[in-house]
């Protein structure tokens, strides 16, 4: 639907996004995902045609003016906190095309679909952190556009403003292509078709999560003590190479070592008590900072 390439912005002397190239398929979610800095925002806004770019392309299939197809929500949206939710909502609907006569209309049936149906007369300025992301949501989709862009649309909430958001996502990811960056991996694992990790401005991978599992996921053991001074006490003395998470051991397999009746009888002979054994696969989290090298 989608395909970017060759993608870069220099601010000055700095390589803010760095020759990206990758495709979003119609009717997919897509996770950009990397630390403060990476290049997210820049290459959102240069997708929307905010920023323009030192070198490369976005190309949109069957479309002349790509913004027109294109929603967007900003890291920092500024709704004008004397407009009520619905003002600002027609008046971001008006300016993207949607006539006076459908603006009110479309505006209603979004912002009773993001839950705003009983605030939508409130002034913006009292709106929560979680009330003002749904209603950034509403201005997004106003004029039904075939792709969302969303910038860390679910950061700056709380958890239970995050799992709103993402609940939000999820259903509008059945009716629309989706970018949205994020630095908290355990909601892109949560929702997505492909993930694109950046750094400094470069993308250092891309895939499905399944593939990405693939090349870089390992399996370990996950063993829980009942204190973190058991967990120090055993990571100390056995030969295996460790890591620790409070009142956890993490072991490594490689080449099927150690199996799990290897390990099981070090510990059976521990005078200590061990609450859980079980084998795992590695966070998000964890082999983002595989792939990026720290
Ligand atoms: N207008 C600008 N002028 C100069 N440098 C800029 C400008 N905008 C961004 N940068 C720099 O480009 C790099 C990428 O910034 P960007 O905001 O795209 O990162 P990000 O991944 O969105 O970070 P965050 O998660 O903190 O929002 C940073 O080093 C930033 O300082």
């Amino acid at each position: 639907m989608i395909t970017v390439q060759h993608l870069t912005k220099i601010f000055g002397v700095k390589k803010a996004v760095s020759d990206l190239s990758f495709t979003l398929e119609e009717g997919t979610s897509t996770a950009l995902i990397g630390p403060n800095g990476a290049g997210k925002t820049t290459t959102l806004s240069m997708l929307t045609g905010l920023l323009k770019p030192t070198n490369g392309s976005v190309r949109m299939q069957n479309e002349q003016d790509i913004r027109k197809e294109i929603g967007f929500l900003p890291q920092f949206p500024n709704f004008f906190p004397w407009l009520t939710a619905l003002e600002f909502t027609e008046m971001t609907a008006k300016l993207n095309g949607v006539s006076s006569r459908d603006a009110k209309k479309q505006s209603e049936r979004v912002l009773n679909f993001v839950g705003l149906k009983n605030d939508m007369l409130k002034k913006t300025a009292t709106f929560s952190g979680g009330m003002k992301q749904r209603l950034g949501i509403a201005q997004a989709i106003v004029h039904k556009p075939r792709l969302l862009l969303l910038d860390e649309p679910v950061s700056a909430l709380d958890p239970v403003g995050r799992r709103e958001m993402m609940n939000l996502l999820k259903q509008l990811q059945q009716q629309s292509t989706i970018l949205y960056s994020t630095h908290i991996l355990n909601d892109a694992e949560e929702m997505t078709d492909q993930l694109l990790f950046l750094q400094n401005g470069r993308l250092v991978e891309q895939g499905s999560l399944k593939d990405i599992r693939a090349k870089f996921d390992s399996y370990r053991y996950r063993i829980k003590f009942s204190s973190k001074d058991e967990a120090l006490h055993f990571a100390k003395q056995t030969q295996l190479p460790t890591t620790m998470e409070e009142s956890y051991v993490f072991i490594e397999i490689k080449d099927n070592f150690p199996t799990m009746q290897q390990l099981m009888s070090q510990l059976v002979v521990l005078p200590y008590s061990i609450l859980k054994v079980e084998r795992v696969t590695m966070t998000l989290e964890e082999i983002f900072m595989k792939v990026v090298g720290q």
